[in-house]
């Protein structure tokens, strides 16, 4: 076992300095004259280097003041008498940052240079890019240049050559990406190639979920998770409709929340807020759509499902609050258990049919739908399940703007007009002609589809929850 924390006297400018790094982040303190300490600040460090003549440059992310506590890239500048210490220190202390994990990872990087309202590629050149750089990182990088080359990449890929994949876009490319993953002949070993997620798109929900409300669209706490993160088994939903199967790993939404999706590209110019004001819009309208829902319920009592799931009151706790290890991960199914959209429903695997008109019905793996919008509180990562929340038709208008306020919170599955449930799978099949069917902000035909969890399937890279616990501090 180490004993921490290793110190470091150096001296910055005219100062004398003391670099204590404590296990976890680095203390750089000044030592006045009379030998007190004063905490100048605390960084998280990135790298270390020995240049020149006796100068240590250390590479650390610092959070900035402020209540989010973001964080941004800064070179730390000390001068060292004892050359041989410095370079035992160094070689302690990046030994520790990097304990469990690849120091210098080797990443293949997308960036959509249209995504969101076109501000990825600025991103990565002038935020991500020196980052990763600072860090050791390498990468090889394509900057998208139409539909579903995310996709193409991604089931080329020489996946041995990587660590992750990394987007720096929507959830939309990433969407892609997991699936050229799994279109792969070796799909049983790609889908375990990690990918990292930097928000640079309109719809951001894995950034969010990772990194909760208040970091999940900052674009330097996302890249430490990359950097430093470790690959957290994330359940991955399969689609079936029509003879088509595919993946989802957000949400498969279905009337109000695919509309709001689908139907608002010409918002695209608000960027995030677009969601909340056209979701506002359609509740008010009251429109709802006729289907038949078909779900095997695992658990529809929200008292129990908050008191036994990983159900988040605060909108600061991030998603990845628990360990990596839980899951065995070693026979992860990509079969479907039950049948496709086409199969009939088997009774003994507990199916129930309802036939009515709903707002919206959402199937989903992330706790975020969007920057704002904590629409499935209760999702875990890797329990094995589908959250399903249902909004019957007629809410009424207030209603469905107190659903609509508790969205921001998660409180709206608490509304008695709201059903959330846990499932293991549930089909859906529209009963009008022409709507919108969503599957992680993509179109898809208006036909019925059937949604399966597969548990722990691919894996993300997080930072544990390690960076939003010590930010919240
Ligand atoms: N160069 C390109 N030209 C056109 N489309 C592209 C390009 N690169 C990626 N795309 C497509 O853009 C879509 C959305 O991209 P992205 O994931 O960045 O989300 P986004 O911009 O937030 O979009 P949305 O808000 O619609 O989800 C993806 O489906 C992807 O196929």
């Amino acid at each position: 076992m180490a004993s921490f924390p290793f110190i470091l006297q150096a001296h910055q400018g005219n100062h004398q300095v003391e670099l204590a790094y404590n296990g976890q982040q680095l203390e750089f303190d000044g030592v006045d004259v009379d030998g007190s300490r004063r905490l100048i600040k605390t960084v998280e460090i990135l790298n270390i280097t020995i240049e020149h003549e006796n100068s240590l440059v250390v590479a650390v992310a610092s959070a900035k003041n402020g209540p989010k506590k973001e964080f941004v890239l800064e070179r730390l500048v000390f001068q060292v008498r004892d050359k041989a210490n410095a370079a035992q220190w160094q070689s302690n202390v990046l030994s520790h940052v990097y304990k469990d994990i690849k120091r210098g990872r080797h990443f293949k990087v997308l960036v959509n240079p249209f995504g969101g309202q076109g501000h990825a590629k600025r991103m990565w050149e002038t935020i991500a890019e020196p980052v990763f750089k600072a860090a050791g990182c390498t990468y090889d990088l394509t900057y998208t240049t139409h539909r579903y080359h995310a996709k193409e990449i991604a089931r080329d890929l020489n996946i041995r050559l990587y660590d992750a994949v990394v987007s720096v876009s929507g959830d939309g490319v990433l969407h892609e990406v997991i699936n050229g993953l799994m279109e792969r002949p070796d799909a049983i070993i790609a889908h375990k190639l990690p990918v990292g997620a930097i928000p640079g798109g309109s719809g951001n929900a894995l950034s969010y979920s990772l990194l909760g409300e208040d970091h999940g669209g900052h674009v330097t706490n996302a890249v430490l998770g990359i950097i430093k993160g470790r690959a957290m088994p994330v359940d991955l939903c399969s689609v079936t409709q029509g003879q088509d199967r595919y993946f989802s790993f957000v949400l498969q939404s279905f009337g109000l929340v695919a509309d709001v999706d689908l139907g608002t590209e010409d918002m695209r110019w608000m960027g995030e807020a677009r969601f909340t004001v056209a979701a506002i819009g359609k509740l008010m309208s009251q429109q709802s759509y006729p289907c038949e829902l078909s779900y095997i319920p695992v658990e529809t009592n929200v008292d129990k499902i908050r008191s036994e799931y990983n159900y988040r009151r605060q909108q600061s706790v991030v998603w990845a609050d628990q360990t990596h290890d839980e899951l065995d991960q070693s026979h992860p199914t990509i079969v479907d258990r039950f049948g496709g959209v086409n199969a009939p429903l088997n009774k003994s695997d507990g199916w129930i049919t309802e036939s009515d008109e709903v707002i919206t019905a959402v199937g989903a793996k992330l706790p975020w739908a969007s920057k704002g919008m904590l629409l499935n509180p209760a999702s875990s990562p890797n329990d094995g399940l589908v959250d399903l929340l249902v909004f019957p038709k007629g809410t009424g208008r207030i209603n469905g703007m107190q659903i609509m306020m508790g969205t921001e919170t998660g409180e709206h599955i608490y509304h008695n007009k709201v059903r959330y449930m846990k499932v293991k799978a549930f089909r859906l099949t529209p009963k009008n002609t022409s709507g919108y069917i969503s599957m992680d902000g993509e179109h898809t035909p208006y036909t019925p589809y059937q949604v399966e969890a597969h548990r722990g399937l691919i894996s993300v890279l997080s930072i544990e929850g390690r960076y939003a616990r010590s930010m919240r501090e």
